[in-house]
């Protein structure tokens, strides 16, 4: 199956060997994209987790800078970074295809003090039809998870799912030049590929500061209209040294501003 839950396998012929642990889950979701996710959440294949919410999100929370409303985690695994977003300022839906990791998360978030502002939904982001739309997208290590060529509906997606004026935040990684995945390279044209024609506008590019571990090299870009985007390169895969999973992270902003393309 594929994202979409359509038949057909999609294994890379280009697959790079990162460790033995990438290998196995490249392996499994390249032969179904559905339920090789579940395989790894319940075989503990499951690098990307940090075992606590992403450094940046407490940064943004602690500096007054994450929108408020309805806010969407997609791809949310065992919802580290749900359950630190979550307060009666912000609702929460983290969504998951893998049931093993929403039973992760809703295990990890009985003893939140704002049990009432978040929810996990056991849904396929590719089909879930919500009944309200958001003010804020974070993804982080979801865009690099999905099949390259679901890329364009992954913009589809965030286009139908944001309000007017939403917001994408979203945690670049990996940028380098490896081929196959997941996780797949990404860059800042794949999201400007996808994002642009949704009527996206990206307003800077900042190195993420809180990013853990060594710095590597680091480009930082301005786009026309101030978003910052950090970009960090040398990201192999999850786990793998001397690029440990938070460590290739990049920050990307994107407002949602219908009629501005032109400007861009
Ligand atoms: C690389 S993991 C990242 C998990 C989490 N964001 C984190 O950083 O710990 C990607 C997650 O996306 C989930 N996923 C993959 N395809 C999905 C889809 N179509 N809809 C919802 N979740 C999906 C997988 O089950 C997996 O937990």
């Amino acid at each position: 199956m594929d994202q979409n839950g359509e038949g057909g396998g999609n294994r890379s012929e280009n697959t790079i060997s990162l460790n033995p642990k990438v290998d196995k889950i490249q392996s499994l979701v390249n032969a179904d994209s559905i339920g090789g996710w579940d395989k790894c959440w319940e075989q503990g294949l499951t690098p990307w987790d940090l075992g606590g919410p992403t450094p940046v999100i407490l940064h943004l929370l602690q500096t007054g800078s994450l929108p408020k409303g309805r806010v969407l985690v997609p791809g949310c695994g065992s919802g580290h970074d749900v359950i630190a977003i979550a307060s009666p300022e912000r609702y929460v839906v983290g969504l998951e295809l893998s049931k093993t990791a929403i039973n992760i998360a809703r295990e990890l978030s009985l003893s939140s003090p704002n049990a009432s502002c978040f929810e996990f939904i056991e849904e396929n982001f590719f089909t879930w039809r919500p009944t309200e739309l958001f003010d804020l997208i974070f993804d982080y290590t979801f865009f690099c998870a999905i099949e390259p060529s679901m890329r364009s509906s992954w913009g589809s997606r965030v286009q139908e799912l944001l309000k007017p004026d939403g917001e994408l935040i979203t945690l670049m990684f990996p940028v380098s030049d490896h081929s196959g995945g997941p996780p797949y390279k990404v860059s800042v044209t794949d999201y400007e590929e996808v994002l642009h024609p949704m009527g996206f506008k990206a307003i800077s590019i900042i190195d993420n500061e809180l990013a853990i571990g060594q710095r590597r090299d680091t480009s930082i870009f301005q786009l026309p209209g101030g978003i910052f985007l950090s970009v960090r390169k040398g990201g192999r895969g999850w786990g793998e040294p001397p690029c440990p999973p938070h460590l290739s992270v990049t920050r990307l902003c994107f407002k949602k501003q219908q009629g501005l393309l032109d400007q861009c």
